[in-house]
């Protein structure tokens, strides 16, 4: 199901459960609080491009980054120390005020699962609504992470198109996903950090700031792909 950002919309979308706004409809009694998790290895600008519309489209009050601590699906490979991840989360983040970073992943021992992410950010937010945004390679993931069935009782999960990855809720309990097409930006950590390893420009590619610290503690010189 594709739902529609529909801006006139002011009740429940078709297939979302009772209590879901519609995309577009107006705000409403409880806080609505995104949650964008990722490794963010640099973080770039399709994450915050994705973040920004899911925001604007469902009428989000903010937008918490929260950068993994352990990575547990990404442990084949090199992943940069939790403090560059975040302080370079904070970098990009910080002109936004409808942005903030949070690090409760990077501050909690062992590997990263969402399930904990979601449950301590509603001991910390009880009255908000969760809505936890995800590009759709990491939606299509999500029957593997920890306690799958757990997080759709915790946040509505919504997925944003990406270059490369088919958009798909085929599998996920129904309601309990949104499907939105955000602009098409075809940047990965990845190739970030192959760039900077071969000495390219990253330059419009991730924040004017993120470049520089990446410069600064030069992260990536020998990545791997
Ligand atoms: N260009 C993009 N457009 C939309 N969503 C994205 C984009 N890049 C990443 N995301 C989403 O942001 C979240 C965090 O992604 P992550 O930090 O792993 O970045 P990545 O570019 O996928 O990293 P890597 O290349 O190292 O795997 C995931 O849900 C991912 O699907
Ligand atoms: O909970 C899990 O088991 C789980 C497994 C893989 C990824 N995640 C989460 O998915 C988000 C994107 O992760 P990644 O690895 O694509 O950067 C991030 O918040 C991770 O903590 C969560």
């Amino acid at each position: 199901m594709r739902e529609q950002v529909d801006t006139s919309g002011t009740d429940t979308a078709p297939g979302t459960p009772a209590g879901t706004p519609a995309p577009g409809s107006a705000p409403r009694g409880r806080r609505r609080l995104g949650v964008m998790g990722g490794t963010f290895d640099p973080i770039h600008h399709g994450h915050l491009v994705a973040a920004s519309e899911v925001a604007s489209a469902f009428h989000l009050d903010e937008v918490i980054f929260v950068p993994t601590g352990q990575p547990w699906q990404k442990s084949d490979r090199d992943v940069s120390p939790a403090e560059d991840r975040y302080l370079m989360t904070v970098i990009a983040t910080a002109e936004n005020p409808q942005f903030s970073v949070s690090r409760i992943d990077i501050d909690r021992n062992g590997p990263t699962y969402t399930v904990d992410t979601l449950r301590e950010l509603q001991a910390l937010h009880p009255d908000a609504e969760l809505f936890f945004i995800t590009g759709a390679d990491a939606l299509a993931q999500i029957i593997s992470w920890r306690s799958s069935e757990e997080l759709f009782d915790l946040a509505h999960f919504i997925g944003c198109t990406r270059p490369g990855h088919t958009l798909s809720d085929t599998g996920l309990p129904v309601g309990g996903v949104s499907l939105v097409e955000v602009p098409a930006l075809a940047i990965s950590s990845t190739d970030c950090r192959m760039r900077v390893a071969k000495g390219e420009p990253i330059w419009y590619l991730v924040p004017d700031g993120v470049v520089r610290y990446i410069h600064k503690r030069a992260l990536y010189a020998s990545a791997r792909p």
